[in-house]
């Protein structure tokens, strides 16, 4: 009889799977044959975490994976320098936040820009957190409200919360609940923090930067699905901060910045890519106020990085 779960954690060589057994969830370890191994060979791992697959069980309790469902979305990064090819990080997210904190370190206009074109580009739904709100004097209440108006134009929402802040914390956990969400952003951000709020059994230590990065540089590593008390998953990826926008081509970038969809059909050129052609209606709009500067400069950014790599 086949059965129907979850992949939470994988080592390369095999699976844990969840799934639910009379009631309640249990896991177990999966192989997966060798036949599935060479059907993409743009991958690396032809089974994510995160999958949804059909499994058999064997007489010794083990599993074997007969089918992989298709993916409602995911995210890769490249892989390893010794090894060709990309590799999925991640797969069916339901959100991603990108955190971002006012201060210490202060907010990053070009890592939040890039992650959010990420995620639009693999239909991944995203929300912002700005955290460590408790630091905010009277002179940034300006530079919050900028930054809130800004991304909430764009149709992203915006969260304020801060580790001291239980109501936001707690409404946070309720955009949580039965959701396979993750968090990304820089080192320093709070993003263990959050998580050992959410989710105290996680009981991750605060600030341990050095460790946690040697480990992701060194060795392949996985993310795992954290399993949420109320209901849904954590995704805890070590390596979620080297990936990066992997098949993007530069006249496509512009599709991924909500603000210039209407503005790009005006332009001339069906290739533009809104940097130096003549008759560009994205360059106009920006020119006569419509698209704000730090965007325009961000987009010109990645743009750069997709054209020189
Ligand atoms: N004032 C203030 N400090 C915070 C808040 N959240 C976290 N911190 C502090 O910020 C530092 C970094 O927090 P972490 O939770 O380790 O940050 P991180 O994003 O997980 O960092 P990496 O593991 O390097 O990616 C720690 O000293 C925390 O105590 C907050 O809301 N307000
Ligand atoms: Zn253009």
């Amino acid at each position: 009889m086949a059965h129907r779960g979850r992949v939470v954690e994988s080592t390369g060589s095999w699976y844990e799977i969840a799934y639910e057994k009379n009631d309640h969830t249990a896991t177990i370890k999966c192989r997966l044959p060798g036949r599935f191994r060479l059907e993409d060979h743009h991958l690396t791992n032809p089974i994510a975490v995160g999958d949804v697959v059909q499994f058999e069980i064997n007489e010794d309790q083990s599993g074997s994976i007969e089918v992989i469902e298709d993916r409602e979305n995911y995210l890769i990064r490249k892989s390893t320098h010794h090894q060709e090819g990309n590799q999925i990080l991640v797969a069916n997210i339901d959100r991603a936040y990108v955190v971002q904190s006012l201060k210490k370190p202060r907010i990053k206009p070009g890592f939040l820009d890039r992650f959010l074109v990420t995620c639009e580009a693999y239909q991944v739904p995203v929300h912002i957190i700005l955290n460590k709100l408790d630091l905010a004097n009277e002179s940034d209440q300006g530079t919050i409200d900028k930054f809130r108006n800004l991304y909430s134009s764009l149709g992203y929402k915006v969260l304020l919360t801060s580790i001291k802040n239980e109501a936001a914390l707690e409404k946070l956990k309720q955009d949580l609940k039965d959701n396979t969400s993750v968090f990304i952003g820089p080192s320093g951000v709070g993003k263990t923090s959050l998580m050992n709020y959410i989710e105290p059994s996680i009981n991750r230590k605060v600030g341990a930067i050095s460790s946690y990065n040697e480990k992701g540089k060194h060795t392949t590593t996985f993310a795992k699905l954290l399993p949420l008390h109320f209901g849904g998953y954590l995704v805890d990826t070590p390596g979620i901060r080297e990936f990066g926008l992997v098949n993007i081509e530069p006249w496509e970038l512009s599709l991924f910045f909500p603000e210039m969809l209407e503005y790009r059909q005006q332009c001339k050129f069906n290739n533009c890519t809104h940097s130096h052609e003549p008759g560009c209606g994205v360059m106009q709009a920006f020119e006569e106020g419509y698209i704000h500067p730090d965007r325009y400069d961000s987009y010109l950014n990645i743009l750069d990085s997709l054209e020189n790599k």
